[in-house]
């Protein structure tokens, strides 16, 4: 099967003084219907990992193939399109419409990526994500674990080829952790959807199907047990 995105030696250097290179001959390959969790320690490049294979970062080196395109080349309105149908985030922060209720930023989600309004379905997502009781409420009535579960059923909802997923368990207690995973886990056994997630929880990371080590600005594939 045809990768959904696939990383060839990619360089990204940040021009600060000095220089930093989080991602150094970086080759990866993302298959459908996988679900591909990226480790390391911190400041290594997890998240310049994640921008770059979304096309938000242009990296100085490489290819990045979404599909046929190579989002190093891929004109605004390309990128802009592949963002609503092909590619979504759980950024590390959570963003969420500050002016509209919990409700309304999952129905703005379906509305964006073109798909049909259903109010069940909203609810069914607040529902799984445990929202249910706060879906009049605005973000800043939220904790900061729920304001993140919004944000992770609003990717849910999107229906992107592939979500690229930045700590989404930040703020989160071991259950919701655990429920996270498998409602992303769910997510790829639609249609060939892929995730992938970068955390710094090992233990965490080894539930899914492939483990990358990110160090010296290359992935090391880690076996699972
Ligand atoms: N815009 C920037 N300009 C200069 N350096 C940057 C920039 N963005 C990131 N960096 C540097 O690139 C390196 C990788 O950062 P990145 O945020 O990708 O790491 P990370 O592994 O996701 O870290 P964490 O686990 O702490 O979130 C860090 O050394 C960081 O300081």
């Amino acid at each position: 099967m045809e990768p959904l995105l696939e990383l060839s030696d990619v360089v990204k250097e940040f021009s600060s003084r000095p220089p930093v290179r989080p991602l150094d001959g970086l080759s990866m390959v993302v298959p459908p219907s996988t679900m591909i969790a990226v480790t390391g320690v911190s400041g290594k490049g997890k998240s310049t990992l994640l921008n770059v294979m979304g096309g938000l970062l242009r990296p100085e080196a490489g290819s990045v193939r979404y599909r046929k395109i190579d989002l190093t080349q891929a004109t605004a309105a390309q990128i802009d399109d592949i963002h609503r149908r092909g590619i979504g985030f759980v950024f590390q922060t959570p963003y969420l419409f500050q002016a509209l209720t919990a409700y309304e930023n999952l129905e703005l989600a379906l509305r964006a990526s073109g798909e049909k309004v259903v109010r069940d379905r909203i609810f069914e997502m607040l529902e799984k994500l445990g929202l249910s009781e706060r879906a009049e409420h605005l973000p800043s009535a939220l904790s900061a674990g729920q304001k993140r579960r919004l944000v992770l059923g609003r990717a849910l909802l999107s229906h992107h080829d592939v979500l690229l997923a930045d700590e989404p368990t930040n703020d989160l207690d071991a259950e919701w952790s655990e429920r996270v995973f498998e409602l992303l886990r769910g997510f790829c056994a639609t249609e060939g959807r892929s995730v992938v997630l970068v955390t710094h929880d090992r233990s965490y990371a080894a539930q899914a199907d492939k483990v990358y080590l990110l160090e010296g600005g290359k992935l090391r594939e880690e076996v699972t047990l």
